[in-house]
């Protein structure tokens, strides 16, 4: 389907459906024209309208109005959303979740027998295009499905299909995961601080340490203990500096955090 055909609706315009559509009117993947978003208030709405896209406060209208519909809701709140959009999802329709802790099964056990559904686990540098996102897709979805879903998606970052049970991972370390990265980045710089630096100076140069780290990783596919070793000279500063996040058992606190944020993913599907 051409960009220009396909209607892109979202239930729910808060700040992760924000950062999709951004990421995919920035690609050009589809036309701000084309993209109809709702929400029961305005609080998020204007900034769409902004971006050229439509807006509504009627979720059924957005249903009515799009093929490919993201829902992108609060947890609590999706049963209520899906019990009101359920009579007008229709067979042509594609339904994608963005909504954490919510599963394929329930998805579907919600909404006719004969819905497309997709559950995806974005994160929010899709904003700036440099996202993390797994999806897997339910029984009615198919292969072009997935395809136009990861060929859209591609433009907000990485997009990969995965085996369900994956998503909740995907869920503590990534999208849960920027905001660790975030504490990390304001620790970095409050040392940075301590020791005489300004503020503003201080957070950009711990943002582009992030960054430049995250790039070597990826580009040259090594193992983070290769890259952190080169780092270290014998008897230099960076070992001082490792051997005290060791006292802090830095490395035992962030797998913690990944199964606390994945545990909690698998409990949501439960409340
Ligand atoms: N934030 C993140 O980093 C990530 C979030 N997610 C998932 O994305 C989902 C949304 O999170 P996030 O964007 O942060 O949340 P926000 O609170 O920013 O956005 C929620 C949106 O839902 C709208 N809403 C509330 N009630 C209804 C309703 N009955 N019908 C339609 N829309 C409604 C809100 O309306 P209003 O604008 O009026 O307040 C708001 O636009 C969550 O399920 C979360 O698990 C997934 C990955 C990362
Ligand atoms: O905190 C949350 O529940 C959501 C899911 C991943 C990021 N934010």
């Amino acid at each position: 389907m051409e960009a220009a055909e396909l209607w892109v609706g979202f239930v729910g315009a808060g700040r992760m459906a924000g950062g999709l559509v951004r990421g995919l009117l920035q690609a050009g993947k589809v036309p701000a024209s084309n993209v109809l978003a709702s929400a029961p208030s305005d609080k998020n709405l204007d900034a769409w309208r902004e971006l050229g896209c439509r807006t509504t406060h009627c979720n059924l209208e957005v249903v009515h109005r799009s093929t490919l519909v993201f829902l992108a809701t609060k947890p609590h709140v999706l049963p209520g959303v899906l019990e009101e959009i359920r009579p007008a999802v229709g067979s042509h329709h594609i339904v994608v979740s963005l909504v954490a802790g919510v599963t394929i099964q329930t998805l579907q056990r919600l909404l006719p027998p004969w819905t497309k559904v997709l559950r995806i686990m974005p994160n929010l540098p899709c904003v700036v295009q440099a996202g993390a996102m797994v999806f897997s897709r339910g029984t009615n979805a198919g292969d072009e499905e997935a395809a136009l879903l990861q060929s859209l998606l591609s433009s907000c970052g990485l997009c990969e299909e995965v085996p369900e049970s994956y998503i909740d991972i995907h869920t503590g370390l990534s999208g849960s995961g920027v905001a660790y990265v975030y504490l990390f980045a304001e620790a970095l710089a409050e040392g940075a601080v301590k020791m005489g630096m300004p503020g503003a100076l201080a957070s950009r140069i711990a943002a582009q340490t992030l960054l430049g780290a995250a790039k070597m990783l990826l580009e040259t596919g090594e193992h983070p203990a290769k890259l952190r070793g080169d780092v270290c000279t014998p008897g230099g500063t960076t070992i001082y500096a490792l051997h005290q996040l060791e006292k802090g058992a830095l490395r035992a606190t962030v797998m913690d955090a990944v199964e606390a944020a994945t545990n909690r993913a698998c409990d949501m599907a439960k409340d």
